[in-house]
């Protein structure tokens, strides 16, 4: 919940921002507990207990930590991962192995590898080279590995074309043409090492309609019934994807999961009778709609430039290295003053990162009261696809993570020091002959 005290500081899930700020330096990334649970409570009221047979999973890319794999495992959702590292974190994190379904569309044979030897759920299967890599490991491993066929089901999204999926132009999925996933099929039911268990599509990010995720139901369920009748082959399992959008800006909507649910729900028991086929097992998979809104960004402010008759720059000291979404896809964001929520909005500002790039923009035209140097900015809604994405362009260092919880903080993940930066690298000594030792370097390390 967000609010405000006596001295017009920003406050959230009782925590003091200012406060915050000031304990664990700046920039911060805020991750509110409460709000993950609630929306992991909410997928269990609108979607897991309100229908049978159905399962949710946590779209890890969005947001992951050791500590977010516990909160989800806590929930009782699954966990949707998309890389070796993530799926390490959540091996590591204890998360159970049974319950992580693995996508991407390029898997490498050593990140197969760990996915089978640790016998995870379900792999998602994007194409036929990866297809050849799992039961060549299966085989060695003498494990049976139950898979997904990701589609591509060819519909299109209303969302930044970079986060548009389900197009039929796209690096994902299985074409839906009918030689090439029919061969895919029957490849995976002979094959005694796979479990094929069903189909998986992803539209995009970021949607504020539902109309593409409609349209892929009923081109998945469509193929299922083609399955049925030229292969006898039942679907036992249909995953949705994700891509729940969630509002930036002050005057956004706000899409309740209600929204998104029931129509995809109402349309495939529809399909399913229409066809007459059996009802699969449906899987859902959002991360920007269950972490994006728990987020908030702290940065203090450093210089301020005003433009005569153009505009004022107020420069944080963070940017696009811990929100690269601005520069990449245009995002719009949207804040407050932290140390002055009481005080009145009296100019416009423009939001400027400190990197050495022209395009390095949080945010343009906020409305703020009388800032200086030394007050603190507080974005919001930042909880997805920031943390994620963040890098250490210009050498900068990345922000530590702060879990809140009805009063009370915790890091989740250190500020990285100038060591972090170092580490690994080597100096060769084809470039020198001498030995080299290390310099020292003073100041404010
Ligand atoms: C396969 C897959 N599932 C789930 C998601 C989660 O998307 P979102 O964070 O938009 O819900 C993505 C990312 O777009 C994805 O590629
Ligand atoms: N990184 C994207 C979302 C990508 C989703 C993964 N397919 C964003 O910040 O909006």
């Amino acid at each position: 919940m967000t609010n405000k005290n006596a001295n017009s500081n920003l406050i959230i899930d009782g925590c003091d921002t200012v406060k915050l700020a000031k304990e664990f330096g700046t920039p911060l990334y805020v991750v509110s507990q409460q709000k993950i649970e609630e929306r992991c409570r909410e997928i269990y009221k609108v979607f897991l207990s309100e229908y049978k047979n159905t399962r949710a999973l946590y779209a890890s890319k969005s947001f992951l930590t050791m500590a977010m794999c516990k909160i989800v495992e806590k929930e009782g959702l699954g966990l949707d991962v998309v890389s070796g590292g993530e799926l390490y974190t959540a091996l590591k994190a204890d998360f159970p192995t049974e319950k992580i379904i693995f996508h991407g569309n390029n898997k490498s044979y050593e990140e197969l590898y760990m996915a089978i030897e640790n016998e995870i759920g379900r792999i998602v299967v994007d194409n036929f080279y990866e297809f050849e890599l799992i039961e060549q490991i299966a085989l060695k491993l003498d494990k049976k590995v139950n898979i997904l066929y990701r589609i591509t089901p060819g519909v299109n999204s209303d969302t930044h074309k970079y986060i548009t999926t389900g197009q039929k132009d796209s690096k994902f999925g299985i074409p839906l043409e009918k030689d090439i996933i029919t061969d895919a099929v029957k490849k995976a039911l002979s094959s005694e090492s796979i479990g094929m268990k069903g189909f998986h599509f992803h539209v995009g990010s970021q949607l504020f309609d539902n109309t593409s995720h409609i349209e892929a139901v009923d081109i998945a369920i469509r193929l299922m019934k083609e399955l049925k009748d030229d292969l006898g082959y039942i679907t036992e399992e249909l995953n949705t994807g994700g891509g729940y959008g969630i509002p930036h800006l002050k005057d956004d909507i706000r899409r309740s999961l209600k929204y998104f649910i029931k129509p995809l729900m109402d349309r495939i028991s529809l399909k399913i009778s229409e066809y007459n086929l059996s009802m699969p097992e449906i899987m859902i998979e959002p991360g920007r709609w269950i972490v994006g809104e728990a987020g908030t960004t702290l940065y203090t402010i450093g210089s301020i430039k005003e433009i005569p008759g153009l505009r004022t720059y107020v420069a944080i000291d963070g940017g696009m290295t811990d929100n690269p979404r601005p520069s990449l896809y245009g995002a719009k964001y949207y804040g407050d003053i932290a140390n002055k929520m009481n005080k009145e909005k009296v100019c416009e500002v423009t939001i400027a990162g400190k990197c050495c790039e022209s395009g390095d923009i949080l945010m343009k035209n906020l409305e703020v009261p009388h800032i200086v140097p030394g007050d603190i900015l507080a974005v919001y809604n930042t909880g997805a696809y920031n943390f994620s994405m963040a890098s250490n362009y210009n050498r900068s260092l990345r922000s530590a993570v702060v879990l809140i919880n009805n009063g009370q903080a915790e890091v989740m993940v250190e500020r990285q020091g100038y060591e972090d930066l170092l580490r690994g690298e080597r100096i060769p000594k084809m470039l020198s002959n001498k030995e080299i030792s290390p310099s020292k370097v003073k100041g404010i390390i």
